[in-house]
């Protein structure tokens, strides 16, 4: 509510001069049946002044413009203050959503997401800017209405109001349930979407696998759902508009019978029974309003408060009031007994100590599914642990500042991704790279990666689109470029999550010959399965379950090592031609 508040304040005036422009409309909305039924008066009178008669149609026409005017004015005002409100909450949503951790990410569908940025905002928005109008109009044309009708003529206000407990129950009842309806149409066409678009996601595999007649049929029966889900909801409108005509017209019966009554005994004026039978018309849209504001205002409020547990989620990895900036990091690293799990039951990680001194060259390997990517992840606190803790410098990273620490970090992550734009945005991530030289940097960059060949073959070069998610690059292409990226502005700790893992060999080799000649000062922390790539690391772990099973150079490993003996032995006859292995 906090939010909303503080756009209701923001926006006061507009709110303000809106809420009065509205109360205007309502008065001359109100005034009109006035004019007409002295119209009407006049001319049920033989001898009419033709005279008065123009002057009131002159009036009517005049409110008319006046209140299309007013209509349009208010319509600006108010729904440009509910619309700064959407920005404003997509805006502070957005913010928080990329300040979420990763753990956060991992356990929330992309789909609630979504949600929460698009329908639920416009909810709100539907609530704050539809759901005051609503209010004002219902509160004062309804009670003003009903006021003018009693003041008329009190017993047939009584009479012709009769069917309106009805009315309201009905819009009421029926209304609930098109909004329920509404919501689980609205969750049907989530699914309906997300099938479309993880079909498209997926279209190579759906092509290969010749999956179409089951994904084809998976979408029908979406579609299917969607469709009778939304033919549910048509049914109660059009239930519920006619029940509406009917309680109306039952309501106008009322009043030519008993106020026709009236008008013969002359104790109703023919004007006022037209004027009557204008009000009631008026008092239509605040009747059809209250139920359609509570289910609007409802909507809103859990829209609202999805929004607010949202915002209120907080990363569970915190960071200190009193960071730590230190004037240089120099990338000595230490792991003290680190354990870690993903669901804080099995450990993912356990008792993982190491000392890693600034500018070493660290390789790391072992079985998939061994906790290599994980233990990265710990260094630019994507995850902290669970308990013992990693130092920088002496230093424990929860103390530095965070942007502080992932300023001097590099990760690249095993999934190469790239987002749509050019390579060289996707290289530079759209920050210029400053300083004469810095061409040069990114040429030798491109060049350490093998990237030289690839963008020469390219019309447009560096300024080539990549398309969604990198779609127009090979796997290999994709990587050199994740590689470049990562490697384009020195920074004393670089992480490299199997760097050349989708590369052939000569190309694999080119490139970790170029990184190891590369920024000699960094401490790198290679992750490869590829133990060749590790040949040339000042020293190597290797991983098994979760914990540090072995450690040495890549020529002790070769000795001692199990499994990275026979690992390497399998890797360099494959890597031979056919004839010569033996
Ligand atoms: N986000 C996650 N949530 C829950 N469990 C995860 C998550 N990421 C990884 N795991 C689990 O943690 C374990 C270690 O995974 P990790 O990716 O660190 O292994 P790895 O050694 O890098 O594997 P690979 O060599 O295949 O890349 C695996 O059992 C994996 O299933």
């Amino acid at each position: 509510m906090k939010l909303i508040f503080y756009y209701f304040k923001k926006n006061l005036r507009k709110i303000a001069a809106g809420v009065f422009f509205i109360i205007v409309v309502d008065l001359l909305q109100l005034l009109v049946p006035q004019i007409v039924s002295r119209a009407v008066d006049i001319l049920a009178n033989v001898q009419f002044d033709r005279h008065v008669l123009l002057i009131q149609c002159a009036v009517i026409v005049g409110a008319g413009l006046l209140m299309a005017l007013l209509r349009s004015g208010w319509r600006m005002l108010l729904m440009g203050s509910a619309r700064d409100l959407e920005r404003g909450i997509r805006d502070e949503l957005y913010a928080h959503m990329l300040s979420l951790d990763t753990a956060y990410y991992d356990k929330t569908r992309a789909g609630d997401i979504m949600a929460h940025a698009t329908s639920d905002i416009i909810h709100v928005r539907m609530a704050f800017g539809f759901g005051i109008i609503a209010l004002v109009d219902t509160l004062l044309l309804g009670s003003a209405c009903i006021g003018i009708m009693v003041w008329t003529s009190p017993t047939l206000a009584a009479l012709c109001l009769i069917p309106l407990p009805f009315l309201v129950l009905a819009t009421k009842t029926l209304g609930n349930r098109m909004h329920q309806y509404h919501n689980t149409a609205q969750e049907a066409f989530s699914a309906l979407t997300e099938q479309i678009r993880e079909s498209f996601f997926g279209i190579r595999v759906i092509k290969v696998f010749n999956f179409k007649p089951q994904v084809r049929q998976k979408t029908e029966n979406s579609a299917r759902d969607y469709f009778s889900k939304n033919l549910k909801r048509a049914y109660i409108n059009a239930l519920l508009r006619p029940l509406l005509g009917f309680f109306f017209n039952t309501s106008t019966l009322i009043i030519i019978l008993y106020g026709g009554k009236l008008v013969m005994e002359n104790r109703l004026s023919p004007g006022a029974l037209v004027a009557f039978i204008q009000y009631l018309g008026i008092l239509a849209w605040p009747v059809i309003a209250i139920g359609w504001m509570t289910n609007l205002l409802q909507r809103g409020m859990a829209s609202l408060k999805r929004i607010e547990v949202l915002l209120n989620t907080r990363s569970e990895i915190t960071f200190p009031q009193d960071s730590v900036m230190p004037d240089i990091v120099t990338g000595n690293l230490r792991f003290e007994k680190v354990c870690f799990s993903y669901d804080k039951q099995m450990n993912v990680l356990s008792d993982i100590s190491m000392d890693i001194p600034a500018g070493a060259r660290i390789g790391i390997t072992g079985p998939p599914g061994c906790g290599k990517t994980t233990l990265l992840s710990l260094i630019p606190r994507l995850y902290d642990p669970m308990s013992g803790r990693i130092c920088l410098d002496g230093k424990d990273l929860k103390t530095f500042d965070p942007q502080f620490l992932r300023r001097h970090i590099s990760f690249m992550a095993q999934e190469p991704f790239l987002f749509s734009g050019t390579l060289e945005d996707n290289i530079l991530m759209g920050e210029r790279l400053s300083g004469d030289n810095m061409r040069d940097i990114l040429d030798q960059v491109i060049h350490i990666c093998a990237l030289d060949d690839t963008i020469a073959q390219m019309p447009k070069g560096l300024d080539t689109l990549v398309g969604e998610r990198g779609m127009t690059l090979s796997g290999g292409q994709k990587q050199r470029v994740t590689l470049a990226r990562t490697l384009v502005r020195p920074k004393p700790v670089v992480l490299l999550d199997d760097p050349v893992s989708h590369l052939d060999t000569r190309t694999a080799e080119r490139v970790i010959q170029g990184i190891s000649r590369m920024n000699r000062d960094a401490l790198m922390i290679m992750v490869s399965h590829r133990l060749s790539a590790l040949a040339d690391c000042d020293w190597i772990y290797v991983m098994d379950n979760g914990t540090i099973a072995d450690q040495g150079t890549h020529a002790q490993l070769k000795v001692s090592n199990a499994f990275y003996r026979t690992s390497y032995k399998v890797q360099q006859s494959e890597s031979k031609p056919l004839g010569d292995r033996s």
